[in-house]
């Protein structure tokens, strides 16, 4: 059996202000700080170890993954960053507070922006200067390849080819794997690994910062999936991350 596991970033800026992010490269709040020290603590508590980490180019993941390998005194460990476990991008509406959005359009719309299968935001302007198009951290993506927008089928479809040449090879050669990466970047890869149907994913939320563990069968196939600490409080923290979204 082989165990792995994926964690939301800690509280952001743009969490804290209720902002569409995306692909923004926001900053952590202290409270994010907090909670990626607190998940590092209670991995190593409860016996955690990895081998080697995998993340995102966005700030908010790659602290996320310093504080908590930090608490566990694993900052020498191997880190591999990859834009292809950026948060989903959201388009134009990057930058607006997600409860202002959904007074101007409905708790509907706005909901099918943050949570549909294959409807995308309104897409950026490619003259937007909001446009990641010129970030050097892309420079190397494919023309067309740094989204304009992304509904949750584009960010699997990007996601997935790196779980299986980059984070699943990893994991069959025995490594111990800690992913560090965003909502819907890890809805993603939840809906992959759990089979979930593309109207159902519209209810999962990440909460932030809080360990969830997959134990894998030989087959890299889900025996069984958990997040570590209080359940109330996961739940809890999951319902507000969806409430966001309402007016
Ligand atoms: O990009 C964002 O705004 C958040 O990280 C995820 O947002 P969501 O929960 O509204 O999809």
């Amino acid at each position: 059996m082989y165990k792995l596991v994926l964690i939301r970033h800690g509280e952001s800026t743009w969490n804290l202000e209720n902002r569409f992010t995306g692909w923004t490269d926001v900053e952590l709040t202290p409270k994010g700080i907090a909670q990626a020290q607190e998940a590092g603590r209670l991995l190593r508590s409860e016996g955690y170890d990895f081998d080697l980490a995998f993340t995102s180019v966005l700030k908010r993941a790659t602290h996320t993954l310093w504080h908590c390998l930090d608490a566990m005194d694993r900052t020498w460990l191997p880190v591999q960053h990859s834009w292809r476990l950026n948060e989903r991008h959201y388009g134009a509406l990057q930058g607006l507070n997600k409860a202002e959005t959904a007074k101007q359009y409905g708790d509907e719309q706005v909901l099918v922006w943050r949570r549909s299968y294959d409807t995308p935001p309104p897409a950026l302007d490619p003259q937007d200067p909001r446009s990641e198009a010129a970030d050097p951290r892309y420079a190397r993506l494919a023309p067309g390849q740094v989204p304009l927008t992304e509904c949750l089928k584009d960010t699997v479809a990007r996601v997935l080819p790196y779980w299986n040449e980059a984070i699943a090879p990893a994991i069959r050669s025995g490594q111990r794997v800690l992913v560090s990466a965003h909502g819907n970047s890890m809805r993603a890869l939840v809906k992959y690994l759990d089979g979930i149907s593309d109207d159902a994913i519209v209810g999962l939320n990440i909460p932030n910062g809080i360990p969830l563990v997959y134990e894998l069968d030989a087959d890299l196939k889900p025996l069984r999936s958990y997040y570590l600490g209080d359940a109330q409080a996961v739940a809890q923290a999951a319902a507000a991350v969806a409430a966001q979204g309402k007016a």
